[in-house]
């Protein structure tokens, strides 16, 4: 990945380069704080980040560092904020009129609310999984190489790369010999799994998922949780989730937000579930809040 990338939707003439991964040079200079290790580089920084709904404030001053290649939840209880963080990421709350954005979100040394930057590129490299299954009334096959095409990478290979997105994402082997049929003739399970292929077929450097599991059954939830687990090998991956035992199965690093957006602790998932250090958090974790 590159700046450049963020700057221009059109410039995708691409092919001579390699896909694009994270931890890509030339980007650590606005980001180096000294303090990141070999083993733990942050990928994304909110600094003094708040969002306004209109007069509302749903996210206030939140300052985070979320580690690359690894598996950050964001929990909290209803209308916290948690969506709200997650679509600041990859400014999909452009996309909502009245939202309005103090701060800044550093992606791999770049602030994505500067004005140069292109929202659609920074999509492209911060994907996004929904809460509900979403896919196109299309063929399993198209529905991956949608996202391919948006990015003029829809050249030969890409039944190669289809395959490969399909096969990361844990449904290859169901779906191989139906390829064609449509992606709404799947389960709900297979369809959440269709579009977290859809989302990484681009090689993004970030998925986000909004409660991604939340409509599938234990089933289902379980394969989904188990392939979060293998993409934070490749990518980071953000999730919301209202689960706190899935947050406590799958994430590295947990944020817990509380009331009024406020980000009250950020730190490694056992440590914010076995001993959180503030009360509010543990009142929470508990369940005697929230
Ligand atoms: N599009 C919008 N327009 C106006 N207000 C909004 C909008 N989206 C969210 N809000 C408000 O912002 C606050 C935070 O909402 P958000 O959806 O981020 O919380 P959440 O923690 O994800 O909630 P939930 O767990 O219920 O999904 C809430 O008060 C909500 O009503």
């Amino acid at each position: 990945m590159s700046n450049e990338q963020l700057l221009s939707s059109e410039s995708e003439s691409s092919d001579d380069q390699p896909a694009p991964v994270s931890g890509a040079d030339g980007l650590t200079d606005s980001t180096d704080t000294g303090e990141q290790s070999t083993t733990e580089r942050t990928l994304l920084e909110a600094r003094d980040l708040s969002v306004y709904y209109g007069e509302e404030q749903a996210l206030d001053s939140v300052d985070i560092e979320i580690p690359e290649q690894q598996v950050t939840a964001v929990i909290g209880p209803s209308g916290c904020g948690k969506s709200t963080f997650l679509r600041s990421i990859n400014r999909m709350n452009d996309l909502v009129d009245a939202a309005h954005v103090d701060g800044e979100l550093v992606f791999d040394g770049t602030n994505v609310y500067a004005d140069d930057v292109d929202p659609v590129a920074l999509r492209r490299q911060i994907g996004m999984v929904f809460q509900s299954p979403n896919p196109f009334p299309k063929s399993i096959r198209d529905n991956v190489a949608y996202g391919l095409r948006v990015q003029g990478k829809d050249d030969g290979d890409v039944d190669e790369k289809v395959r490969t997105a399909l096969e990361q994402a844990a449904l290859l082997e169901e779906v191989e010999d139906q390829l064609d049929s449509s992606g709404l003739d799947l389960s709900g399970g297979q369809q959440q799994r269709l579009c977290i292929a859809r989302a990484i077929a681009p090689d993004p450097d970030v998925i986000l998922m909004d409660e991604p599991a939340s409509a599938l059954d234990p089933v289902a939830t379980s394969k989904i949780e188990d392939l979060i687990e293998e993409l934070a090998e490749e990518y980071t991956v953000v999730i919301v989730t209202h689960n706190m035992q899935q947050a406590a199965r799958i994430s590295d690093k947990t944020a817990v937000f509380l009331t009024g957006g406020e980000l009250v602790e950020f730190d490694d998932t056992d440590k914010i579930f076995e001993n959180p250090e503030h009360d509010r958090v543990e009142d929470y974790i508990t369940g005697k809040f929230g």
